[in-house]
């Protein structure tokens, strides 16, 4: 009673902004969704940074306005990012447009992308950007992530041949399976693998694929609005459910205490559940140990970083599926640069033909070379910090570190930080949540959505490729002079 009650005042209070707005706020809200009021804070969610920025910078004044006036007390608007929000997950590509008012880039369209450790670049669109289709489960899966397009070596073999084995007796041969192992080394591949695969011959399976933050934010707003009986359901009526990225489960307590339940109902019910981390259960500190214990029930498997011979077969199988055209010497070079991440051994391929194609030149080895002049050779340890990076960044657009991190959001602000956050993933080990806490304890969401955005915009804007080149190139010399 006392939550309807709540949440009719949650309600009542929204209406009455959209009935006041003006037409374009009201565009600007029309997919953002009230989650709570607290104390004198009202929280909204919208589902991407565009959004936000456009509520924040163009609409807080008037909402909170009106929120206050409907309250009869000051009321304060916090606006969180809810991808799920989002009808279709792609972004709105207009957060940039107009061009920057910035001084020009010293060196100009270098052929080297701006990501110097290769970057998952432009090229990235065609690999875990990749478009997620609704199946018949109402699965997510990525049509590319199929066994038949994954490479076995010995560094994945194991990983592999469980995955498999799962996907042939779902809830009967490993349960839970647990993929674990560094970023870009196929662990979301044969998750979707796996999907696919029972899809395919047991169609009659209920499979379900979830990041752990739409997990998160599902559950969220499950509780918000009193739905948490449906949360339940869509989570337990599952034949075999694949959650990507559990880490992120760390220090959600809420979402771990209902994962708990989850994992339970599913296991005892021998229901398959697969789940993928960046680490193995122990080093997930921040998780209830009683979650840790039962990620270790059932078949725990790393994958490695892939072997020569390995990254070489991925590059052929690549360039086959995408027309590339590149001769066995070239992947043989690109394979010997990026020796730790497949989706940077991809992106570097795709930028070696994708350059050559612009210029009408052929892709070979002289080509290759200078395309990517810029990596860093693998092995070598680099002295780039985020710190360095958001400095050199901070520098590059003459605004400070501090403006970098903080709350406006100027065009050429939401740029450099956009840069300065995708260059931290690209360039150093930091996870999300890592960066997104030097970045003024932004959300991980946050860091992915400028990730995703600043890839996306340097394979459309030369502004943007140029831009995210020369930053780089001061980032690189002043590592390397700091050596
Ligand atoms: N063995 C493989 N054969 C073919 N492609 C692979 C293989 N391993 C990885 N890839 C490709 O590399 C890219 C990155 O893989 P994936 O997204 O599965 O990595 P991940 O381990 O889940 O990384 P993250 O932890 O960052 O999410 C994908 O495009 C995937 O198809």
């Amino acid at each position: 009673m006392a939550a309807d009650a709540t949440s009719n005042a949650l309600t009542a209070a929204w209406e009455s902004v959209l009935a006041q707005a003006d037409t374009p706020t009201r565009a600007r809200l029309a997919n953002a969704r009230p989650l709570a009021l607290h104390e004198s804070s009202y929280l909204l969610a919208v589902p991407n940074e565009t959004a936000r920025e456009r509520i924040e910078t163009r609409s807080r004044g008037a909402i909170e306005q009106q929120l206050s006036a409907h309250h009869g007390r000051p009321i304060h608007l916090a606006v969180s990012v809810d991808p799920s929000l989002e009808p279709n997950l792609e972004d709105d590509p207009t957060v940039l447009a107009p061009e920057l008012p910035l001084r020009e880039p010293t060196s100009g369209g270098s052929p080297s992308a701006g990501a110097v450790n290769g970057g998952r670049g432009p090229a990235a669109a065609s690999g875990a950007g990749a478009p997620l289709v609704n199946g018949a489960n109402g699965d997510r899966l990525n049509p590319k992530y199929t066994f038949d397009n994954f490479v076995i070596g010995s560094s994945n073999r194991f990983a592999h041949a469980a995955a498999v084995a799962v996907a042939e007796t779902p809830g009967k041969s490993y349960n839970p399976l647990m993929i674990y192992g560094e970023s870009g080394l196929g662990k979301t591949h044969l998750l979707h693998g796996i999907g696919h695969y029972v899809r395919q011959y047991t169609p009659h399976l209920r499979v379900k694929y979830v990041s752990t933050e739409e997990l998160t934010n599902d559950f969220i707003n499950a509780i918000s609005e009193n739905r948490t009986a449906e949360f339940r359901r869509n989570y337990r009526e599952i034949d075999v459910l694949l959650i990507d990225d559990i880490q992120f489960l760390e220090s959600k307590i809420q979402t771990q205490e209902e994962f708990f339940h989850t994992f339970n109902t599913l296991h005892n019910a021998q229901k398959q559940i697969v789940l993928t981390s960046d680490r193995p259960p122990k080093a997930l500190e921040a998780l209830e140990p009683r979650l840790r214990s039962r990620f270790e029930w059932g078949l725990l498997t790393d994958i490695q970083p892939p072997d020569l011979e390995t990254r070489i077969a991925i590059l052929r199988k690549k360039a086959i599926a995408e027309h590339l055209m590149a001769s066995p010497e070239v992947l043989e070079f690109i394979a010997g640069k990026i020796a730790t991440n497949i989706r940077e051994l991809e992106g570097a391929l795709i930028r070696v033909t994708a350059f050559a194609s612009l210029n009408h030149q052929a892709v070979d080895l002289h080509l290759a070379e200078e395309v990517l002049k810029d990596l860093i050779p693998a092995g070598v340890e680099t002295q780039i910090t985020p710190q360095l990076i958001m400095s050199e960044t901070a520098s590059y657009y003459n605004v400070t570190v501090e403006e970098l991190c903080g709350p406006a959001r100027t065009h050429v602000l939401v740029t450099a930080r956009q840069i300065a956050m995708y260059l931290c993933r690209e360039l150093t080990d930091s996870s999300l949540p890592a960066i997104g806490r030097l970045f003024g304890g932004r959300d991980h969401t946050t860091v992915m959505h400028a990730n995703k955005k600043i890839r996306q915009l340097m394979a459309e804007r030369r502004t943007i490729y140029n831009q995210v080149t020369e930053i780089t190139n001061r980032i690189k010399q002043a590592a390397t002079y700091r050596r």
